[in-house]
């Protein structure tokens, strides 16, 4: 038997995905650091953990789109949300200086954050890596010159990075979501605000104008919507559609109405929304 609750996530101590674990279920938990998002999944899909952690759309680099496919076809469900503020800093090692260095590397997504930045140093060639930290502790650990990780300030402190460029994310306000995900069909609760969901609607005139005027005939309030390929059919779409609500009955019937009319629904899962 498990004692804690143990929380899927992929990357290291220090990384932004270890900060939501950190700030949501604070040091009582046990945390499986991963090297993917696939592993995650698949420790929350076989038990193994309690929760999954997993980012899945950032203020200004926009959806990571393999992680709504791997939800999805994992048969996984959202139970909760997170908003988390990311400031990126260019670290080193101690002696190094900017115009010295001839690599940057960090997560994809940091990387893209900060393209405004790097767009200014041509000798930083960008290279993408598993995730922040990971950069951070390699540099660290091996004494590599020459070589720079993006990263939080604390990775930088945990593994005695020197910042050498502060908050070098395009624009300061930088958010990205992250979702909390189980096992388990999370029922529908008072508390619940928010749905995440999958509508495939038939590909024919007007058939999403239609979605979206019943969700607002139902006085939903639509906070995201995300066309993805459904890769079994080439050149079709589903939707994956967040929703806020304030009454469940309200939601229940809007759902149950687009699925009798206009095509298939699948709640991936209801929760409290986040702060943003
Ligand atoms: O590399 C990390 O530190 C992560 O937690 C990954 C990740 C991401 O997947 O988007 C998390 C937040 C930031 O947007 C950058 C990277």
């Amino acid at each position: 038997m498990k004692s804690s609750k143990v929380i899927a996530i992929q990357g290291i101590p220090g990384s932004f995905h270890h900060q939501v674990a950190l700030e949501n279920f604070g040091e009582k938990v046990e945390i499986l650091y991963l090297d993917s998002f696939e592993e995650v999944a698949q420790k929350v899909v076989l038990g193994i953990a309690d929760e999954g952690i997993m980012a899945i759309e950032n203020s200004i680099a926009g959806a990571i789109f393999p992680n709504y496919d791997l939800i999805d076809s994992q048969g996984l469900s959202v139970c909760g949300e997170y908003y988390l503020p990311i400031a990126h800093q260019l670290m080193a090692l101690p002696e190094q200086k900017i115009e010295n260095l001839r690599e940057v590397q960090s997560h994809p997504m940091a990387l893209l954050q900060c393209k405004k930045f790097l767009s200014q140093f041509h000798n930083l060639k960008p290279k993408a890596a598993r995730d922040t930290a990971t950069v951070a502790k390699e540099i660290s650990e091996n004494n590599i010159q020459g070589i720079a990780a993006i990263g939080s300030k604390i990775a930088a402190d945990i593994y005695g990075l020197k910042v050498l460029a502060e908050d070098i994310q395009t624009v300061k306000n930088n958010f990205t979501r992250f979702i909390f995900l189980s096992k388990e069909e999370n029922l529908i609760e008072e508390s619940h605000s928010k749905a995440s969901l999958k509508i495939t609607i038939k590909n024919q005139p007007g058939s999403l104008a239609k979605l979206l005027t019943k969700i607002h005939e139902f006085n939903l309030d639509l906070s995201k919507i995300q066309s993805v390929p459904v890769i079994e059919k080439p050149w079709e779409y589903a939707f994956f559609i967040d929703i806020l609500f304030e009454s469940i009955s309200n939601f229940k019937k809007c759902m149950t109405e687009i699925s009798e009319t206009l095509g298939e629904v699948k709640i991936i899962g209801t929760y409290e929304k986040g702060m943003k």
